[in-house]
């Protein structure tokens, strides 16, 4: 099988194209997705992502986590399937159009390996998002492990919990990200956002990932830290949000689409043997 080794700020990925050669059609990807994405047995990468064949778009993604489950949008993810197809088949367009179970998304090819994706209005709905709660889900304590915080829930397609604290330093991500992960509060599991804020234009956060663990980015909850940060009144409409692999740039205004702008690299190609 053939792949590609990309990466949007460190979040990587095993990428193979299966628009025009389905080779992986009778592969169970759960199965598959823990097999390459191991780091010692396999190729190594935070998700398998596929191109696949699309009636309603140009191609569609499916992105399967490093444990083998599979989420609704990647937004890392989309801007490196969204570099490869333009660089592989040089539409006429450097706008796209991609399937993801999130609904149909809207990345832009610019200069410099920068892509820039619509990623869709964001969730608030408790029950849409899903998070079991009745109120509007934010600033909702919860205790995880005898330490209590106040996350607000927001989806880009797939379940986020941000969390805004004072210092991220005494953040035990490893411990308190999986607790929060599986927490009965979120019935599809959620991702797991700690924020610093430095100022209402720039934070700096730690993620959890869903399925994946500690990752040194997430552009669904880039996003989502905007979306909650600017309901609790301390962001404005354009964010620079620093993650431990690099910044990504996030515009929102309330009603709209949430804007992301970010990088995208092919590291190599390689083939790999089911
Ligand atoms: N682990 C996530 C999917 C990948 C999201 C992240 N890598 C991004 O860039 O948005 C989930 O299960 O919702």
């Amino acid at each position: 099988m053939e792949f590609l080794k990309m990466h949007g700020l460190g979040n990587d990925f095993v990428v193979v194209d299966e628009i025009t050669n389905p080779s992986l059609a009778n592969q169970s990807l759960p199965e598959l997705g823990r097999k390459i994405c191991d780091r010692r047995f396999g190729i190594g990468a935070d998700g398998l992502v596929l191109l696949l064949p699309s009636s309603k778009a140009d191609f569609r993604m499916r992105i399967i986590n490093s444990d083998g489950s599979e989420a609704e949008m990647c937004g890392n993810a989309i801007r490196c399937v969204a570099r490869y197809y333009v660089e592989k088949y040089k539409p006429t367009k450097r706008s796209l159009a991609v399937e993801t179970l999130a609904g149909i998304i809207k990345p832009e090819v610019l200069e410099n390996n920068l892509v820039r994706v619509d990623m869709g209005r964001p969730i608030l709905k408790p029950q849409e998002i899903p998070v079991a709660v009745e109120e509007e889900p934010v600033n909702i304590p919860i205790e995880v492990l005898g330490q209590k915080f106040y996350f607000t829930a927001v989806s880009m397609g797939n379940p986020h919990a941000v969390i805004f604290v004072d210092s991220l330093a005494k953040i035990e991500l490893e411990k308190i990200g999986p607790a929060i992960e599986t927490h009965p509060l979120f019935p599809r599991k959620t991702n797991v956002e700690f924020v610093e804020i430095e100022n209402s234009k720039k934070v700096k956060v730690l993620v959890w990932e869903r399925g994946a663990g500690a990752t040194l980015a997430c552009g669904t909850g880039a996003s989502a830290v905007v979306v909650a940060g600017r309901i609790l009144g301390h962001l404005t409409e354009a964010v620079e949000v620093i993650l431990p692999g690099g910044s990504l740039f996030i515009n929102w205004n309330f009603g709209e689409s949430v804007y992301m702008t970010g990088p995208a690299e092919i590291v190599f190609r390689g083939e790999y043997y089911l």
